[in-house]
């Protein structure tokens, strides 16, 4: 089975006022999926579905038996009391992690995103940049089967932004799967093997970039050709 099948019928957040319709995909194991298409498409929409926080919708989420997953959100949120190491503990105590080995993880990690002199601060105090990466290495230290991020590029330099990449590469490698809404359309279009690119709360095409093409008719074509194709409903010029 899949690690994760959406089948999304309807999705909105009051009754009978649906914003997202007939959404059906699966991540597999592996697979980094990228969710793209204009500001108020659906996209986190479709996330919150995933995540269980919609107040309205009709469909099915199926995680495969006895996976986890870590979520990303678009904008951080931090505990107001907490340094960036107890929010690494405390991460720690409710997954059950190993004290030793996510203790070594934790200092890697905060080693390589460069946050080592700011661990014992309140995330809430740091830069945007920083708020960012912190949030990535609390989804990373968990190791999960997968992970849903809502557009991690916002504020990451270019250096913090190959760190991810490759971050997210290793886990790849390790099996997980991936599910991440972006707007920085060439750089999904470098990283990621499929997409799901959403208009006006549908999908209006998905599949490999070649699929994407296809459905498109512009053969060649950029994924920001055939995003713009979709978005304005016509050609790119
Ligand atoms: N909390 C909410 N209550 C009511 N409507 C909402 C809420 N959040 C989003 N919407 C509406 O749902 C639609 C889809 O929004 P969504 O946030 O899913 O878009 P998005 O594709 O993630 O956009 P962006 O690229 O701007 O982040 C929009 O029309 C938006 O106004």
């Amino acid at each position: 089975m899949s690690l994760l099948k959406a089948s999304i019928n309807k999705a909105g957040y009051e009754i009978d006022k649906t914003i997202i319709h007939d959404i059906h995909f699966s991540i597999e194991s592996g697979e980094l999926i990228g969710l793209i298409g204009p500001n108020g498409a659906g996209k986190s929409t479709t996330i919150k579905s995933i995540l269980g926080l919609m107040a309205e919708l009709d469909g099915i989420i199926e995680f495969k038996k006895d996976k986890n997953y870590s979520y990303v959100p678009e904008r951080p949120i931090f505990y107001d009391e907490l340094t960036l190491w107890e929010h690494l503990d405390f991460i720690a105590a409710v997954e059950g992690l190993v004290d030793r080995d996510y203790k070594k993880k934790a200092k890697e990690l905060l080693d390589a995103y460069k946050l080592t002199d700011h661990a014992h601060e309140l995330p809430n105090t740091y830069s945007k940049g920083m708020q960012q990466k912190a949030m990535l290495i609390l989804s990373l230290i968990v190791s999960p089967s997968i992970y849903i991020i809502d557009e991690p590029f916002i504020g990451l330099d270019p250096n913090a932004m190959k760190l991810f990449l490759s971050s997210i590469e290793a886990e790849r490698t390790r099996g997980a799967g991936i599910l991440m809404s972006t707007h920085v359309l060439d750089t999904a279009e470098r990283v990621c093997d499929r997409f799901l690119l959403i208009h006006q709360g549908r999908l209006a095409a998905q599949g490999t970039l070649d699929e994407i093409r296809q459905q498109c008719n512009l053969p060649g074509g950029s994924l920001y050709d055939c995003f713009h194709l979709i978005a304005e409903g016509k050609d790119y010029e």
